[in-house]
C-alpha cells in the first residue's frame, strides 16, 4: 500500500477530477430546481473560471449538447447527500475484448453526463463496482446482466474526501487490510451505525451480493456487521429491482421499536428509508387486523432477575407454541376445521338440485384449496349465487307454465261457468302462492345453506386449540404428551381468558389467519430481512413465511446471543432445513466493532456456551484492556462512575454505557445517578430513542443490538454465574457493546467471570 500524499503523482489531477465532479454535481441539482432554459447559463456560470477545463473536450461537449435534465426527486436527493463526498474510490479496468482502460469512480450513487452518457460517478451497488470489493490487481472479471466481462484491474485507488476537499489518496490492491478500514474503525460512534460503504469486507460483500432470488442465512459473530449488511443489502436490492418493486415491499423486521429507531437514521444514506420498518407483534397485529393487548414480556427478565421455577415453567410452556410440533398441531386442527365446511346435502331450491355436495367439496378440498378457508367458501357462496341467479327464470317460469297450462285446460275444458270461474281463481291463488314460495326459496336458498358452516372469528378457533390438551395431545402426533398438553392449554388459557397474549402465541395466530382468513395482499412484503434473528421462534418463521407467500428471508442472527433461546433458534440447520430449504447459509467470525484487547476477554465466554463456533477474530485494533475496579455505594459509586466518564470524553469518545444485568440493578443506579448527579443518566426502557448527550443506563437483554464507544458493566445485587447459560449470553452481549472501552465496576472479578 502507498500513501505518499500529498505528493502522489496523480494527486493534481485526481483534485481537478474531483472538482469538475462536484461543479457537475452543483449544476445538475441547479438546473434541475430552476428550468432548462437555465442550464447553460448555470454551465457557464459554473465553469466559466476552471481553466483546466477550457480546452478539454468536456467542456465543449457540455455546451454544445446540453440536454434535457429528467431526475426523479429521489435522485436529486442522493445526489445532494453525495455533495461532499461523491465517491471515495477508483479503479482502473482494461477489458480483454476492447482492450481500452475504463476510469470508474465509485459512489453512493452514480451520476452520468447527460450530453454524452458517460458516468462520472458509478454507484457502488453496480456490477463493476463488484471489483472494488472483490479483485485484486491483475486478472479479474465481473459479471452484468448475464454475461461476463474479463479483463485486467490495473488500479484500485481509494480517496480520503472531507467536506468536499480531498485530503489524501491511496492506491491499494487488497481492501481486506486497508487503512481506511482501520480509521474507520477507530471513530468514535455518534450511537448510530456508521457508514461503511468505502470499507465494505469481502466476506460482507458476498453477503449483500449474494443471489437476491434467494434466502441467505447468515451466523454472525457479535460486531461481525450483521446489521449494518443486512441494510446494505436492501440497498442492494432496491437498486438491482427498481424498476420492479416498489421499496414499500420490502420489510425490515426488527427486535424492537428501540431498534428501529437505531437504525432508522442509516436508512435515508442507503436509499432505503421508505421500506417497511417494524416488529413482529406489530406486523401480526397488522395482519390480523387488530390491536391485541400483549402480555407483558417478562419471562426473560425474571429468569433473570429472580431465577424462579414458575418463569423457567413459564419459558418453557410458552417456548413449546414456537416448536416444530405446533406446525404438526396446526395442521391437523385446520384439517378438522376444513372437514366442518364439508356440506351434508346438495343445495336445492324448491325441489331443483343446483349443485351437488360432491363438487361444492371438491371444490373446498381441491381447486379453490390454493386460498384461505373463509374465502373459499366466499367463492362457493358465489358460485352457489350464481346458480340461482342463473335458474331463477326457469324456476319461475316453470310454476308459471304450469298453473297457465292448467287454466288455460279449465278455460277450455270447464263447461260450466261458475264451476270453471271457481276453479281459474283457485288456480290463480295457488299459483301466486307457488310464485311467492318459489321467490322466497330463491331470496333464502343460499343464505340458509350456508349457514350450516360456522363463521367464527380468528380468536375463537385459537381459544378452541387450546381448550381441549386431549385433541391438543392427539393433533401432534404423539409428541405432545398429555400432561404437557394439559399444563400449555392450562397457562394459555389463563392469559387469554383475560383477552391477553404473549409474543409466543402472535406466530400461530398468523399461521390460522393466513389459512383461515387470508392476509391483505398489501400486508405482503416481497422481501423480508430479519436481525436478530436467533430470538425468532420457528413457528415465527414458518408463519411468516406462509403469510408472506414468499422465502424471500435475508436472516441475520448470532446464535452466542440468543438470550431468548427458550423459545428462539437452537439451530440454523433446522431453520434451514424445515423451512428454507433454498436458503444459503454463511458464517462470519471476524469482528468490527471492538478492540483485540476487548474481544479477547469476550472470546473467553464462548468456550461456556454449548455451540461450537471458531473464536471471533476482531480485525487488527488495538485499545486498553479492559480492566476492573472494585466498587463503592451511592454517593461513591457515582462519582467513581462520572470520574471514569469524564477521563474518556478526555479521549475523545461521545457515548457511554452502564449495562448492568437487570433492570433492578439499573434502576437503583439510576435513582443514586438522579440523586446525586442529576440529569447526566437516561435510563432506557423499551421504545425509546438514545440520547447522545447522556450516560446511558440500561440492562444487558435491552442492550442487544446496539453499540457505544465505552462500555461499563456494572454489578450492583446481580452477578453472573457461569454455571447459568443465560447469564454466560448475556455476560457476552454486554462485553461486545463496545467499540473501544470496557471497564467493569463490582465486588469481584469473579463476579463479571473473570480473570484479568
Ligand atoms: N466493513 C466495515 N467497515 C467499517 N465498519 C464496519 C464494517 N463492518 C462493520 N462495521 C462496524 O462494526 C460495528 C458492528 O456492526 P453491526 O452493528 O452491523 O454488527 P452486528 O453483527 O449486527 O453486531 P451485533 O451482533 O453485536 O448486533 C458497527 O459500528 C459497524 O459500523
Amino acid at each position: 500500500m502507498t500513501s505518499n500524499i500529498p505528493q502522489h503523482p496523480d494527486f493534481t489531477h485526481e483534485l481537478n477530477r474531483l472538482d469538475f465532479t462536484k461543479k457537475y454535481i452543483d449544476v445538475v441539482i441547479k438546473t434541475s430546481s430552476t428550468s432548462k432554459d437555465q442550464f447553460k447559463s448555470n454551465i457557464q456560470e459554473a465553469f466559466g473560471d476552471a481553466d483546466w477545463l477550457d480546452s478539454s473536450a468536456a467542456y465543449t461537449d457540455i455546451l454544445t449538447n446540453a440536454s434535457f435534465f429528467e431526475m426523479s426527486k429521489e435522485e436529486l436527493e442522493s445526489l445532494e447527500l453525495a455533495r461532499t463526498k461523491p465517491y471515495f474510490a477508483r479503479i482502473d479496468f482494461k477489458g480483454k475484448d476492447s482492450g481500452e482502460e475504463e476510469r470508474h469512480y465509485i459512489g453512493k450513487t452514480s451520476l452520468y453526463q447527460r450530453e454524452n452518457q458517460e458516468q462520472i460517478i458509478v454507484d457502488w451497488r453496480s456490477p463493476i463496482a463488484n471489483l472494488y470489493y472483490e479483485g485484486r490487481i491483475g486478472d479479474v472479471s465481473y459479471e452484468a446482466e448475464g454475461e461476463t466481462y474479463s479483463g485486467e484491474l490495473t488500479l484500485k485507488r481509494q480517496f480520503m474526501i472531507e467536506e468536499g476537499s480531498l485530503d489524501e489518496i491511496r492506491d491499494i490492491d487488497l481492501t481486506t487490510t486497508d487503512e481506511l478500514l482501520q480509521e474507520s474503525l477507530a471513530k468514535s460512534s455518534s450511537n448510530r451505525l456508521t457508514e461503511i460503504i468505502s470499507t465494505i469486507q469481502e466476506e460482507q460483500n458476498r453477503i449483500i451480493r449474494a443471489d437476491l432470488n434467494k434466502p441467505i442465512i447468515v451466523q454472525g459473530a457479535a460486531g461481525s456487521g450483521k446489521t449494518t449488511i443486512a441494510l446494505h443489502r436492501i440497498s442492494y436490492f432496491i437498486y438491482n429491482y427498481k424498476e420492479y418493486f416498489d421499496p414499500r415491499q420490502l420489510m425490515i423486521l426488527a427486535p424492537s421499536r428501540l431498534f428501529i429507531d437505531y437504525i432508522s437514521e442509516a436508512l435515508p444514506e442507503l436509499g432505503v428509508e421508505k421500506v417497511r420498518q417494524t416488529t413482529f407483534s406489530d406486523y401480526v397485529m397488522t395482519c390480523i387486523g387488530r390491536q391485541l393487548k400483549l402480555k407483558e414480556d417478562d419471562k426473560l427478565i425474571k429468569m433473570v432477575e429472580e431465577m424462579d421455577p414458575e418463569s423457567l415453567k413459564a419459558a418453557k410452556l410458552s417456548g413449546l407454541k414456537g416448536s416444530p410440533v405446533f406446525q404438526k398441531i396446526l395442521q391437523g386442527f385446520l384439517n378438522e376445521i376444513y372437514d366442518r365446511f364439508h356440506p351434508k346435502e346438495d343445495f336445492i331450491i324448491d325441489k331443483y338440485r343446483l349443485y351437488s355436495k360432491k363438487k361444492f367439496i371438491k371444490l373446498l378440498t381441491d381447486d379453490f384449496f390454493y386460498l384461505p378457508l373463509y374465502k373459499r367458501v366466499e367463492k362457493l357462496k358465489s358460485i352457489l349465487q350464481e346458480q340461482v341467479r342463473f335458474n331463477k327464470k326457469m324456476m319461475v317460469d316453470k310454476v308459471e307454465k304450469f298453473f297457465d297450462e292448467k287454466i288455460e285446460k279449465a278455460l277450455y275444458n270447464l263447461k260450466d261457468a261458475a264451476k270453471r270461474k271457481d276453479y281459474v281463481s283457485r288456480a290463480l291463488d295457488r299459483k301466486q302462492e307457488r310464485l311467492k314460495e318459489i321467490q322466497t326459496a330463491i331470496r333464502q336458498g343460499v343464505p340458509s345453506y350456508m349457514k350450516q358452516f360456522e363463521k367464527k372469528k380468528l380468536l375463537d378457533y385459537y381459544d378452541e386449540l387450546f381448550s381441549d390438551p386431549e385433541r391438543l395431545a392427539h393433533l401432534s402426533g404423539g409428541k405432545l404428551p398429555l400432561s404437557e398438553a394439559e399444563e400449555l392449554c392450562r397457562y394459555t388459557m389463563t392469559h387469554i381468558s383475560k383477552g391477553k397474549y404473549e409474543l409466543e402465541d402472535l406466530g400461530l395466530l398468523l399461521y390460522l389467519q393466513t389459512e383461515l382468513f387470508g392476509i391483505e395482499k398489501h400486508h405482503r412484503a416481497k422481501n423480508v430481512v430479519i436481525d436478530e434473528a436467533q430470538d425468532y421462534s420457528y413457528m415465527q418463521l414458518a408463519s411468516l413465511k406462509k403469510a408472506l407467500e414468499t422465502d424471500m428471508f435475508t436472516l441475520v442472527g448470532d446464535l452466542a446471543q440468543g438470550i431468548h433461546s427458550y423459545r428462539g433458534i437452537l439451530s440454523w440447520e433446522q431453520i434451514q432445513q424445515g423451512i428454507f430449504p433454498r436458503a444459503t447459509y454463511t458464517e462470519l467470525q471476524k469482528s468490527y466493532r471492538t478492540t483485540i484487547e476487548i474481544m479477547n476477554e469476550a472470546n473467553k465466554l464462548l468456550s461456556l456456551l454449548p455451540y461450537q463456533f471458531p473464536e471471533v477474530t476482531p480485525v487488527v485494533r488495538h485499545g486498553d484492556k479492559p480492566a476492573f475496579f472494585e466498587r463503592g455505594e451511592g454517593e461513591e459509586l457515582i462519582a467513581q462512575l462520572s470520574g471514569k466518564i469524564a477521563e474518556s470524553r478526555k479521549e475523545k469518545f461521545h457515548t457511554f454505557a452502564i449495562i448492568c444485568k437487570t433492570m433492578k440493578d439499573c434502576l437503583q443506579l439510576y435513582d443514586w445517578y438522579e440523586k446525586w448527579s442529576p440529569d447526566s443518566a437516561k435510563l432506557l426502557k423499551e421504545q425509546e430513542s438514545i440520547p447522545k448527550d447522556k450516560v446511558v443506563i440500561v440492562p444487558a437483554y435491552l442492550a442487544k443490538g446496539l453499540e457505544f464507544d465505552v462500555v461499563i458493566a456494572l454489578s450492583l445485587n446481580e452477578i453472573y454465574k457461569r454455571e447459568n447459560e443465560l447469564d454466560v449470553k448475556l455476560l457476552y452481549v454486554v462485553m461486545t457493546r463496545p467499540l473501544h472501552r470496557l471497564f467493569f465496576y463490582g465486588r469481584t472479578e469473579e463476579d463479571f467471570l473473570l480473570s484479568l
